[in-house]
């Protein structure tokens, strides 16, 4: 697919605890780095850690643990590429500790951890690299997580842009060198950083204490008016309770709508919303969908309405 025109890859950055899709089509995968500005300023912005240099080793041969390497050793441009940083070992043994905070540390960079083979499974972002890199050596199979490559930015916070460009300039060199992204930044992959997390549904009060100020359909109005899409529906968006729900929240997640969803089920924070809602839409069912404060329909129209094809115009408008 990557060799295909014109065709764009998802690649999943893990930032710590937050998703961002980058596309990357192809002309910015095969930009010369040297003229890429991106990786020029990623390049110019990064170190590499001193870690433990083999005896081989002609550009560590110093001893870093011991004596850091004066700054001026380090080529910082040459020495920022993704295959020339030295690798750090991860133990497998969760009991067993990660290398010196010196080699791994808790600090914002760019990583990209590698199996027994030498072969680069996942490419990542983080806010603080060594917990990230504790956490993969927890969740992911042992056998995809043998060591990592670490760079470090110089600033002790430094811009989100700085990592992200350093993060791209390590993939672009790492898939014009092969030709393919590591498979754990592949879309659909959600070995190294799970699913995304769906958002949490929307309540029209705070609880059943609460003395309502103004009528029910009241806040009915201001909610379906104040969200592009909403979904009131049987259960939790994340566990539905009926199918027809359920059946609705996998066509609009499926589709990529940003939509909220109201569960008419909870009656500590949506009391009588079952009711009151049946009159206000002049609909007796759930689920019901609601684009731009107008009601579309219910299961069965947004099944037929996805099988036409005719959603992405409905959530273009
Ligand atoms: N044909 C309906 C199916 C949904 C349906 O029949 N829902 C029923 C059972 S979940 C319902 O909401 N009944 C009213 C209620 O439970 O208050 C659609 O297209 O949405
Ligand atoms: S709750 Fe029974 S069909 Fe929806």
């Amino acid at each position: 697919q990557f060799e295909k025109k014109n065709t764009r890859l998802d690649i999943i950055v893990s930032t710590h605890l937050h998703l961002t899709f980058l596309r990357l089509n192809r002309a910015t995968m095969t930009f010369p780095m040297a003229t890429s500005t991106a990786s020029t300023a990623a390049a110019a912005s990064l170190r590499l850690l001193p870690v433990p240099a083999t005896p081989s080793s002609r550009t560590l041969r110093f001893s870093p643990i011991l004596r850091r390497a004066p700054r001026a050793l380090l080529s910082v441009s040459a020495l920022s590429k993704l295959s020339e940083a030295p690798p750090v070992p991860i133990p497998q043994e969760a009991t067993q500790t990660l290398p010196g905070e010196d080699a791994l540390p808790p600090r914002p960079g760019v990583y990209g951890v590698f199996d027994p083979a030498g072969d680069l499974q996942f490419l990542g972002i983080s806010r603080n690299v060594r917990a990230s890199v504790e956490g993969h050596r927890r969740k992911v199979p042992a056998d995809l997580c043998a060591s990592v490559k670490v760079a470090i930015p110089d600033e002790e916070t430094p811009d989100k842009s700085v990592l992200t460009n350093a993060w791209k300039s390590w993939m672009e060199e790492y898939i014009a060198a092969t030709g393919k992204a590591p498979p754990g930044n592949v879309a659909g992959n959600h070995t190294w950083i799970g699913p995304p997390q769906r958002p949490a549904d929307l309540r029209l009060t705070p609880g059943r204490h609460v003395q309502l100020t103004v009528p029910l359909e009241q806040l009915i109005d201001r909610l379906v008016k104040e969200n592009k899409v909403v979904a009131f529906i049987k259960g939790s968006r994340s566990a539905p309770q009926c199918g027809f729900s359920q059946r609705v929240v996998g066509i609009l997640e499926a589709h990529g709508v940003d939509f909220a969803s109201v569960d008419i089920l909870d009656e500590e924070h949506n009391h009588g919303l079952r009711e009151t809602l049946k009159t206000y839409s002049n609909w007796p069912t759930f689920p019901q969908v609601f684009v731009g404060g107008e009601l579309v329909g219910g299961c069965d129209i947004i099944s037929s309405m996805a099988e036409k094809g005719e959603l992405a115009a409905l959530f273009q408008k």
